[in-house]
């Protein structure tokens, strides 16, 4: 099996969460598979919020009505891909730049179900740069801060977030206590959000292998 059929097919599995009310709805490669997949049974389900411009431009283009955060309550669930998730259900997100609405969309709803194929899954994280969000004007004193924490930032090149900010591409890090280095980096004034979801991680993990698609829970 492909790393894009086991993506396919975790998207596929994803769908049976989604059984009615208003979806969270993720970014990536993986995200762009459950929003085709979610497109086939979309007269169940009343609409989505999007945690990016890329994701609701694709809603929208399956017919699938995109709803404001602001306008809508708690969400029964998210489904959202990521760029490197543990056993615990830790993860890296942010490759494609959108963490920061990833992450305000999975605070408001009840469950995260992750979606990944089998090379996301590691043992600690850090070998994926973890990204990080910054406010423009911020951006070096940021970096510096960040290398006091034992990584080494990289500005993300020709890129701005969907809010006009940066991101800091952090490299070197092997990360044994998310859930403090998320909030450490958090402290730093300029810093918008950061790409560690431990402190609220995924509640469920549906993982594409080779022998079919196995599911960890929190
Ligand atoms: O900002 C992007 C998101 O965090 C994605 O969920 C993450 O990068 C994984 O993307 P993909 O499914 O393309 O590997």
């Amino acid at each position: 099996m492909t790393q894009d059929e086991m993506k396919q097919a975790v998207a596929r599995a994803a769908v049976d969460y989604a059984r009615s009310g208003i979806v969270g709805v993720g970014t990536g490669s993986t995200a762009n598979y459950f929003i085709d997949a979610l497109a086939e049974v979309k007269g169940r389900i009343d609409g989505a919020v999007a945690s990016s411009e890329a994701t609701a431009a694709r809603l929208k283009r399956h017919g699938i009505q995109v709803l404001d955060l602001n306008s809508v309550g708690e969400l029964e669930i998210y489904v959202d891909g990521a760029d490197e998730i543990t056993e615990h259900l830790a993860m890296i997100k942010g490759g494609g730049g959108a963490l920061t609405r990833e992450k305000i969309v999975a605070a408001c709803s009840k469950q995260f179900i992750c979606i990944a194929d089998e090379s996301k899954l590691v043992g600690v994280l850090g070998t994926f740069p973890l990204p990080v969000e910054v406010i423009p004007m911020a951006r070096s004193y940021v970096a510096r801060e960040l290398v006091k924490l034992g990584g080494q930032p990289r500005l993300r090149e020709g890129y701005t977030t969907d809010n006009g900010n940066l991101i800091l591409d952090v490299h070197g890090l092997s990360i044994v206590d998310p859930v403090s280095l998320e909030t450490a980096i958090n402290l730093i004034v300029g810093v918008v959000s950061n790409g560690l979801f431990a402190r609220r991680g995924a509640d469920v993990l549906l993982l594409g292998t080779e022998s079919g698609v196995k599911t960890y829970k929190r």
